[in-house]
Parts: C-alpha cells; sequence; structure tokens
C-alpha cells in the first residue's frame, strides 16, 4: 500500500465508489479501501436496486434534494458514461381505499416541490394501462415516469473501475483498524498497512459510526434496519412492467413489487430494526410478510418460482430519519457520509457531487484534471448479443466459445474479463455479481465449481484458497480423492 494520499475514502459500496470516481475528475490522489475482498457487499448487496423518482422525502431533508438531482444525474450522464443496466419503466403507488388517496396527492404536492418532473395521479383504466397485472381493486396511482431501474452491482463495479482508470487507487481486504488524527493529516491504519490522508471520507456505511468513533466523532449512530426479499426465477412469467409499491407509512415506503434489469421479479422489503450489523438471516416471518404484502398490489404472485430469498440492511440514523452528509467540526479533514439508507442509491450521484463540493470547501478549489475520461465499458454480455455477434467474439477469442453458466449464458470469456478488470473480482460472489454465473434457476449448483477452478488458474492460488465472499467462507478443505484421469488422458478423450 502507498503511504500517503490526498483523499482517502472508507469503504467500496456505492456512496463510497461514486465519491472515488467523480474525485477522480480532479488533480487529486485519491485511494479507496475497502474491507472485504470485494465492492459491494453491504447495503449495496442487497437492495431494491431502484432510481427512485423522488417524491417520498421531504424537501427539507437531504434526501429529498439529493434523491430528485440523482435521479436526474443518472438520466442526463450516468447512463450514457457507465456501460451499465438502467431501465425507466416508471413507479405506480398504489391506492386500494379512499382513505389512503390525501397520502397519494401528499406525494405528488411533495414530489413536485422537490422538482419531480411528470407526476401525475391516475385513476380507472389508465392505472391498468401501466400496470395490466395489478389488483383489481386499485382505486387511484401516482405514477412517476422517471423512476427507474439499475443494477447496483454493476454499477458499483463501473465506478471503481473508472475510478481506478483515472488514476485512484482501490486497496480490498484493507479494513480499518484505527485513525490517529495528527492535526493537518490523518493516520489510517488498515490491514494492508498504514496511509496518510489529508481528507478522510468515511462512506462505511453499516460501520459509518464505529470509523467516525476511531477519530472521536459520537453524535450519530447507525441503527440496522432489516429488509427481506424473494427473487423469482426470470421463466416464472409474471408480468409485471413498472415499480409497483403501496401508499407508504412513516416507517416505509412499504413491499414494493419490480422488475430487475435482467427480467428477474423482485419483491420486498419488509422493514425491521435489528440488533446486529451483521444479521443478514432471513426470517420466515419476514419472507411471509413480504410475499403478503406483495400480493396485495400483484395478486398472481406465490412461493412458486421462487429462486432465491435474502436480506439486506438499511444503515439508519433513526435520530433524523436523513443522510448525513458534512465535514466533522470537530476534526478537521474527517468528512462524514452516512446514514445512506434509501434512497440511497438513487442519490448517489447527488452525494458524490456534494461530497466533491465539501472537499473543495476544504481544499480550497479544485483543478480539474484534462485527461479524466468518464467513460467506461464493462464485459461483453454474451446472452444479449445476436447470433452473428456471438460467433464473431468467439473467432476473436475462443473463452468466449465456453458456457460456464448455463441458466445465464454466461462465458469462461466474461468470466477472465471480470477478474481481469483495473478492480479485478476476486471471489465467486463478486463473480457471481458482475458477470452472472449462480444467478439463475441453478443458483449456481452446476457453475460455481468451474468458477472455483477458474479463479484459482487466473489468481494462481489453489481452489481450496478460492473464497466464497470472504476468509470466513472458503468452499473447499481438502482433496479427499484423486482425479480419475490425469489432463493428458482428459485431453485424449475429448
Ligand atoms: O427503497 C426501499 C424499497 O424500495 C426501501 O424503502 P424504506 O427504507 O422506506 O422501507
Amino acid at each position: 500500500m502507498k503511504d500517503k494520499t490526498d483523499i482517502l475514502i472508507i469503504g467500496g459500496g456505492v456512496t463510497g465508489c461514486f465519491a472515488a470516481r467523480e474525485l477522480s475528475r480532479y488533480d487529486l490522489d485519491i485511494t479507496l479501501v475497502e474491507k472485504e475482498p470485494s465492492l459491494c457487499t453491504g447495503t449495496t448487496k442487497a437492495n431494491t436496486a431502484l432510481i427512485h423518482a423522488g417524491f417520498n422525502a421531504d424537501p427539507d431533508k437531504l434526501k429529498g434534494r439529493l434523491n430528485m438531482r440523482g435521479n436526474q444525474l443518472y438520466h442526463e450522464r450516468i447512463q450514457h458514461e457507465l456501460d451499465v443496466p438502467i431501465e425507466w419503466l416508471g413507479a405506480l403507488v398504489v391506492a386500494k381505499e379512499e382513505e389512503k388517496l390525501p397520502k397519494l396527492e401528499e406525494l405528488l404536492e411533495k414530489g413536485q416541490e422537490n422538482g419531480v418532473p411528470d407526476l401525475e395521479i391516475v385513476k380507472g383504466d389508465d392505472i391498468y394501462d401501466l400496470e395490466p397485472h395489478l389488483a383489481d381493486d386499485a382505486i387511484a396511482a401516482l405514477h412517476a415516469p422517471t423512476a427507474g431501474i439499475v443494477n447496483p452491482f454493476e454499477l458499483t463495479v463501473a465506478l471503481a473501475n473508472n475510478a481506478a482508470m483515472n488514476g485512484a487507487d482501490v486497496y480490498l481486504e484493507a479494513g480499518v483498524e484505527d485513525i490517529e488524527d495528527k492535526g493537518e493529516t490523518k493516520l489510517v491504519k488498515t490491514a494492508k498497512g498504514d496511509i496518510e490522508a489529508d481528507i478522510v471520507i468515511n462512506a462505511a456505511g453499516l460501520y459509518a459510526d464505529k470509523i467516525a468513533n476511531m477519530v472521536g466523532i459520537d453524535k450519530f449512530e447507525i441503527t440496522p434496519r432489516r429488509g427481506e426479499y424473494y427473487l423469482y426465477d426470470k421463466q416464472a412469467d409474471i408480468d409485471v412492467q413498472t415499480t409497483v409499491f403501496p401508499v407508504p407509512t412513516k416507517i416505509t415506503k412499504g413491499i414494493v413489487v419490480t422488475p430487475t434489469d435482467e427480467g428477474n421479479v423482485l419483491i420486498g422489503p419488509n422493514a425491521e430494526v435489528i440488533e446486529s450489523v451483521e444479521n443478514k438471516s432471513t426470517t420466515r416471518e419476514g419472507l411471509d410478510e413480504v410475499l403478503n404484502g406483495a400480493q396485495k398490489t400483484i395478486p398472481e404472485l406465490s412461493k412458486r418460482n421462487v429462486i432465491r430469498e435474502f436480506a439486506g440492511l438499511r444503515p439508519a440514523i433513526t435520530e433524523t430519519g436523513d443522510f448525513l452528509i458534512e465535514a466533522s467540526d470537530e476534526v478537521p479533514g474527517f468528512i462524514n457520509v452516512a446514514g445512506i439508507q434509501s434512497p440511497g442509491l438513487a442519490s448517489a450521484p447527488a452525494i458524490a457531487e456534494k461530497v466533491v463540493g465539501i472537499v473543495e470547501e476544504e481544499i480550497g478549489g479544485l483543478k480539474e484534471d484534462p485527461d479524466f475520461d468518464p467513460n467506461y465499458e464493462g464485459p461483453p454480455k454474451f446472452r444479449h448479443m445476436s447470433h452473428e455477434e456471438q460467433a464473431k467474439l468467439v473467432e476473436e477469442d475462443e473463452n468466449y466459445g465456453q458456457i460456464i453458466c448455463r441458466c445465464e449464458s454466461v462465458t469462461k470469456g466474461e468470466i477472465l474479463e471480470a477478474i481481469r478488470e483495473p478492480v479485478g473480482a476476486r471471489t465467486v460472489n463478486d463473480i457471481k455479481r458482475r458477470v452472472r454465473p449462480g444467478s439463475g434457476r441453478c443458483q449456481g449448483g452446476f457453475c460455481e465449481p468451474k468458477v472455483v477452478n477458474i479463479l484459482s488458474e487466473e489468481l494462481g492460488i489453489p481452489e481450496n484458497e478460492v473464497v466464497l465472499e470472504s476468509e470466513e467462507s472458503k468452499l473447499l478443505r481438502e482433496r479427499t480423492k484423486e482425479p480419475l484421469l490425469n489432463e493428458e488422458e482428459v485431453s485424449d478423450n475429448e
């Protein structure tokens, strides 16, 4: 690890990676540290993957202003610059009872105050034109055409790679153990070594309060709010066109039914305050609540064709219910970017913009780097190509002729590319999040051993050193019997 940097960002989720990418536009030395062996393992990993339109939060909250601005930046810039799936499906907030209608009006007004364009309340057949399979007792719905869906994993990886292409250094498995405030600089002690930084940006998600405590800041506490989800098989034939919400309560936006960028249907989350930031387990009660909630808007949903259940944690600051994004008064040079719960993903580009503004104030002016390139292209997606394009790719590189994951048609070429990117994949789950082997109906039953094998060969490590997610999740212990055929015999047999 290098020993000095201008800006050190703690946390490899979407917030930290967006900040790294936006700061890499300037003539600054940027470093990002992440405690896990891959990006995107906390809140960014397990959420509803939505670019909310921006009508939920009050205009006087950071959430209200930054959601709207973030949505605008995704439309204007991000979708054109980064090779990331974003679809503008629109959202519907569905009211089924007369007494919920004033709440829809309130959301409409709030959205308009926040500057959300093209919001309208639709009634009768107009609702069903937008969402034909909606429960037949809907009486009105707020329609927000600027709402969208995004792949949060591909987005975060694209941001980190783009930042790295523009000179940022990203260190994985570099968990922060302590921070010494030396006045002008901070000495940050990580599992990969010490690094001295002029400015530290705390984007540590669920751990942001612990990181702040290291420099003596105890003004906020992160309370994890768990949300559980069901994900359906692509072949499930559930017809959902938009992102469907119930009318929100004071506590939550409610259980959503939404398509994902790859054509699955996702339902969730419930909202439960829990004790531990490590507790990502699902519960019978929670999942039942999710299914019951989702059936209220899309009745055809059942447990049939569910391929995955999971839980994610929102890093909430419950006293304010808002984001906390500020340079600390107590510790100059320390910037907290905390409490980034929903709509954090939607707000992330605007949060990064705000962070750049804070850094500019702290440093007293920023100079643009004339060589900054905002564009990034990820590995090709074999499954989305025409036969002609596929044939051409295979001709260029035979690794694209080897299908590793049959459910999702993922080739060896794509997996190798994910490992070879500037911030390359190192774990089985990282490969899954980036290029999808194991994301389909069999959930890795067939392809996981092959991914282990590719990682082992490409990284030059034994197979039993390959991990699913972290050091605690090694997949193989030791060889229990010799292979029946040696390599030469295998190739003779082929
Ligand atoms: O964004 C979310 C669902 O889409 C989560 O919202 P809440 O945190 O308000 O429950």
